[in-house]
């Protein structure tokens, strides 16, 4: 893939921003779009998404998996990242192309050590909530959007903050940095059939962060 090329130009200009996130539309062409699917294929093949189950023993509604040094997890004793798998297993690597897009995006970061493979399918959603399992808020988050689109919401740093939502389509990327890295955001629907990416339909998002694990 050739993000070495192409990035570095287009994302100091191709920003749009929205409460503070800076989002690039398209960001993706459609092969890199394909490519990254299969990268997320290989991923689960090691590591099967899976509904966790939250403290209050509910599962979620989005299935995840995860790659890296640890994975974000979530079971009755709370939200962490994990070292391994629940069966000792190591997370498989984060791909190569998504360190590549992460230097592009955000040249200045720390290189991130987790990835989280979101899949949205049926009525699956994401309440609002903010990313605060991180060692250091001072590194950015970095999301990429595959297949059906999703309607994505975002506010300030408090909860009653008002908010302002931006469809998210395949190829597009998304940067929580600076003053939006701890906005309230979260997905309120996909509009399911919107694209064939995804094999067996819906949604993946993949976000990589610094985790502090690394
Ligand atoms: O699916 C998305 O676009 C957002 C996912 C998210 O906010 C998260 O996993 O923390
Ligand atoms: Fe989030």
């Amino acid at each position: 893939m050739s993000f070495s090329q192409i990035l570095p130009g287009q994302a100091a200009k191709a920003a749009l921003t929205i409460r503070g996130a800076s989002l690039w539309p398209g960001l993706l062409d459609p092969d890199a779009q394909a490519a990254l699917m299969a990268d997320v294929a290989r991923i689960w093949a090691a590591a099967p998404p899976r509904q966790l189950l939250t403290r209050w023993n509910k599962p979620l509604s989005v299935s995840m998996s995860a790659a890296g040094a640890c994975g974000w997890t979530s079971d009755r004793r709370g939200y962490r990242y994990a070292p391994t798998q629940d069966d000792g297993n190591p997370w498989p690597p984060i791909p190569e192309a998504l360190l590549a897009l992460w230097r592009a995006v955000v040249p200045e970061a720390q290189a991130p050590d987790s990835l989280l493979v979101n899949l949205y399918r049926g009525r699956a959603r994401m309440g609002l909530h903010q990313d605060r399992d991180e060692a250091d808020f001072g590194q950015p988050v970095v999301s990429v959007s595959l297949g059906d689109a999703a309607l994505f919401r975002i506010g300030g740093t408090e909860r009653g903050d008002p908010t302002e939502s931006v469809w998210l389509n395949s190829g597009d990327v998304l940067v929580l940095a600076g003053s939006a890295r701890l906005a309230f955001h979260g997905i309120d629907r996909i509009r399911e059939g919107s694209s064939n990416l995804v094999p067996g339909g819906g949604r993946v998002n993949l976000t990589l962060r610094v985790a502090g694990c690394g």
